[in-house]
Order: structure tokens, then sequence, then C-alpha cells
């Protein structure tokens, strides 16, 4: 994936904006756990990657709506915009778009997990078993990597 660029000379061009829910599981304490990765869809960009999941925001919505709606839509879960966190923004630009990508912590869900568009999910910790991951997804590897102290590689290539 030489060709994805983090760090982009913007050239005038507005990156879509991306919703992305990095879902934990907390312990009685509060202190973080796993988190979920999903596969994308076939017919997708990337299909068979590993990522968290999310998507584009519509027109007019703040990012938390768009990740209610693309949690219900991909995973049939509900979750209150009052209770996202945000957390990190980070651009990439690929061969297909230039994204700016949302990454908010979401520790509360209601339902069953339904893979509503033929997708995997798994629930993981540092190093990601599952592969490939998105290159998008790793910088939140990493991000988790310097909360929790971890060293060594994050997942596996
Ligand atoms: N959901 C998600 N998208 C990511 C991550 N990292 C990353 O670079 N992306 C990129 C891939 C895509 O270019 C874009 C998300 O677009 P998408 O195609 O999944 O969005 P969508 O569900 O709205 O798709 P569609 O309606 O266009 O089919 O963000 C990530 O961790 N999660």
């Amino acid at each position: 994936m030489s060709e994805v660029v983090r760090a982009p000379a913007l050239q005038g061009r507005t990156p879509v904006a991306v919703a992305v829910g990095v879902l934990i599981e907390r312990d009685a304490a509060g202190r973080e756990g796993r988190f979920l990765l999903t596969s994308r869809p076939q017919g997708k960009v990337y299909a068979g990657h590993w990522e968290f999941p999310g998507g584009k925001l519509e027109a007019g919505e703040s990012v938390e709506e768009a990740l209610r709606r693309e949690l219900h839509e991909e995973l049939g879960i509900d979750i209150d915009v009052a209770a996202v966190q945000r957390w990190k923004e980070e651009m990439f630009d690929y061969p297909h778009a230039l994204v700016r990508l949302h990454f908010c912590k979401v520790f509360a869900w209601r339902g069953e997990f339904e893979m509503r568009e033929a997708q995997q999910m798994a629930w993981q910790t540092l190093p990601v078993q599952v592969r490939p991951v998105l290159p998008g997804t790793i910088p939140v590897l990493e991000w988790f990597a310097q909360e929790r102290g971890h060293a060594g590689p994050t997942h596996i290539d």
C-alpha cells in the first residue's frame, strides 16, 4: 500500500468526512480492554480488509449522528449520540479518495450484533490477529499502543 499517503499535500481538494467508531469493552474498574474490528464487505474498496466500523457523513449530519446511523445500518446496534467520545482525527490520501477520519470512542451500545453487510467481526487486543488491516486503521492501533504501554508490533502484516 505504498501509494497511501498519511500526511497528504491537499492541493485544494476537500476531504470526505468519515465517522469511525472504536467500540471498546471496559471492566468494572473502567479499564479499557478489547476493541471491535469488522471486515470491509465485498464490493467496497479494500474488501476483506479489517477496520473500525463507520462510514461517510451524509449531508447535514454531525460525526456523532453519522456514527449512530452507520453502526445501526452495518451492525444493528444502537448508540446514544451524547455518549460518543471524539478521540482523534487523521487524514488519509488513498488512490480512491482523500478522507478525513473522525475516530470516536464508544463504550456503550444496545442490541445484538448483526452483520448486515455480510461482513465479519472480531474483538481484538494488541497485537491484532486478524489481517490484512486497512492502512487507515493502523494509526489507531498505534494510539492504543501508546495509551496501553504496548511494545512491539501492533498487527500482523
Ligand atoms: N469505516 C472505516 N473507514 C475507514 C477506516 N480507515 C480508513 O481509512 N477508512 C476509509 C475507507 C473509506 O475510504 C472511507 C469509508 O468509506 P466507506 O466506503 O466505508 O463508507 P460508507 O459505508 O459510507 O460507504 P458507501 O456508502 O460509500 O458504500 O474511510 C476505518 O477504520 N473505518
